[in-house]
């Protein structure tokens, strides 16, 4: 239906309005321009809100869209976020933003104008450098595998680059590792002592290690770690040894167990009482400034604690003492391999260090037989050249344990021979390996200097992880001074104390230990095998006092 809508005033057309048949705004049916403009009004603030709705929906939807880019990245770092908002990732690949490189005028890494500091430069980074070993000047220094030896050893021809391939020879072919093993023991020692007589390398030296020293000679006697030809001993677990070979302290034990026992258990001490004690301790070799330490505190805690009973003064008196030997460093001997050898790990490295007579080849020998007990394999480097009977009471320590010995002939660099050892034993995977080195004096300075050259030489080769000082306790005061020059030269990590059994100076361990500040951590109790225990303070304290 049309409805006519008119306007109020004369001769205006008149409106035509499609609707239900009613009029909008007037009665008469037509629609007046008020009505229109309210309308016109009226679709233009519905059409300002609907638009107004849409924009602030859109905005909504792209805030939202972020958050869930953040919440991806975050998902793809590790996905860890901790409480406080802050995404945690794991040191995977990062991926550095891309750099407009094109927009660049200078491509070789250095910043371009303009350029932000975080943006990583494009240009190739320096990587691992390949760095030539210290080999033909400071090796020829050392007399390790130098190419004249290598043509006096083996006859070979020299390495054809010294200097790319340092001291390090190749490891022996399967088939000829096995033709040196299985070579007879008694044969191959032979041999060796013929070459000597002769004052030359033996011809059993593999033909593959060209750069392998003068006079340094393999033993075979048998594989690392196998047994195969040699019967070996029986060896005494090396637990509670100290407690089992306490009788062998006791002259030192009537020092303390007897006099200052006696003395302090007696009750009522007058001055003249402290100082025969101390006249003990110093008897027993504790030293000047231990023993007046030593009594300071026993003075002190008698009189606060009133002891009256020798049990009261046994007990003060043990206290004291072990608190007396107190370390913070670990007495452990460090023999254990880092990591398994045979995947790839690395032996331990010990050098036994000392003056003459000493007690190291035999202490060499017990330890090998306290790792062989604990299931290691050993190897022993006879580095001490000075006396062929050193190499020979070696190589003997090495058959009883079953430990592949590498030996040198007398007058043979020990350097070159330590070296040797240690190439020898990463090659054929042993756990330890132990260097005995030659007896020498701390007053001769040509010898400690050989000495530190013996350890830097190792040291090219593998980490060395103990020095082991043997101190004889015998010698009492000397033995310190020997010591502090020791420690000097080769950085001791600990003491072995030899012949404890035959002294009543056992006191000379606070001494040592005190004045070093390296702990003690062996005692020799006698010339017997297993006559090697580790240092316990309490056992030893306990052993002295009876
Ligand atoms: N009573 C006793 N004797 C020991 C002990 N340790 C070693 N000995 C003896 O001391 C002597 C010397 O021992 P070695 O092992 O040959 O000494 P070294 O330091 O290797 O000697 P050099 O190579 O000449 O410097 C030997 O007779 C050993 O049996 C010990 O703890 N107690």
């Amino acid at each position: 239906m049309v409805v006519q809508a008119r306007h109020g005033f004369p001769g205006e057309p008149a409106v035509r309005v499609a609707s239900g048949g009613a009029l909008l705004g007037c009665d008469d049916g037509r629609v007046s321009t008020t009505n229109v403009i309210l309308i016109i009004v009226a679709a233009l603030v519905v059409l300002a809100v609907l638009v107004g709705t849409g924009i602030l929906l859109a905005r909504r939807r792209r805030v939202s869209l972020a958050q869930q880019e953040r919440e991806d990245t975050s998902a793809g770092q590790g996905g860890y976020r901790a409480g406080s908002g802050i995404s945690l990732s794991s040191g995977g690949t990062t991926t550095a933003p891309e750099h407009p490189v094109e927009e660049r005028t200078e491509t070789q890494g250095q910043p371009g104008v303009g350029d932000d500091a975080a943006v990583p430069r494009d240009s190739q980074r320096r990587g691992m450098v390949d760095v030539p070993l210290p080999s033909s000047s400071e090796v020829d220094d050392t007399t390790v595998g130098t190419d004249d030896d290598t043509a006096t050893t083996t006859g070979e021809p020299p390495a054809a680059d010294s200097a790319t391939a340092p001291a390090v020879p190749e490891q022996p072919s399967p088939a000829e590792s096995e033709s040196v093993a299985e070579t007879d023991t008694s044969s191959r020692r032979k041999e060796d002592s013929e070459s000597t007589a002769s004052g030359g390398a033996t011809g059993t030296v593999p033909p593959e290690t060209p750069e392998r020293t003068e006079g340094v000679v393999e033993e075979a006697g048998a594989e690392p770690g196998t047994a195969a030809d040699t019967e070996v001993e029986p060896i005494e677990p090396s637990t509670g040894r100290l407690e089992r070979l306490r009788g062998r302290l006791s002259r030192s034990r009537s020092m303390f167990g007897q006099s200052v026992l006696g003395l302090l258990g007696a009750g009522d001490l007058d001055e003249d009482s402290w100082e025969e004690i101390e006249d003990t301790l110093l008897m027993a070799d504790l030293g000047a400034t231990t023993a007046s330490e030593i009594i300071e505190w026993l003075r002190t805690e008698v009189a606060a604690r009133g002891v009256r009973t020798p049990e009261q003064a046994r007990a003060l008196l043990r206290e004291v003492l072990v608190d007396a030997l107190a370390t913070t460093q670990s007495r452990a001997v460090q023999a254990l391999p880092h990591g398994d050898p045979a995947d790839g790990g690395k032996p331990a490295v010990a050098l036994v260090v000392g003056v003459n007579g000493t007690g190291k080849t035999t202490t060499t020998g017990k330890l090998a037989r306290v790792l062989v007990a604990d299931g290691r394999t050993v190897l022993l480097g006879a580095a001490d050249t000075f006396r062929a009977a050193a190499v020979e009471q070696l190589g003997t320590w090495g058959e009883r344990v079953g430990a592949e010995v590498v030996r040198g002939d007398e007058g043979a660099d020990p350097a070159s021979v330590a070296f040797e050892s240690v190439q020898r034993g990463a090659d054929s995977g042993v756990d330890a390996i132990l260097v005995d080195t030659a007896g020498r004096l701390h007053t001769k300075t040509g010898l400690m200097d050989e000495l530190g050259k013996v350890k830097r030489v190792v040291g090219k080769r593998a980490q060395v992880d103990e020095v082991l000082l043997v101190l004889d306790a015998t010698t009492g005061q000397n033995g310190l001074a020997q010591a502090r020059v020791f420690a000097d030269v080769v950085d001791v990590t600990g003491i072995v104390l030899t012949k404890l059994d035959g002294t009543a100076k056992g006191g000379i361990v606070f001494q040592v230990q005190r004045e070093l500040g390296v702990p003690v951590k062996l005692v020799g109790l006698g010339e017997g095998a297993d006559d090697l225990a580790p240092f316990e303070p309490e056992a030893f304290v306990d052993a002295l006092l009876g």
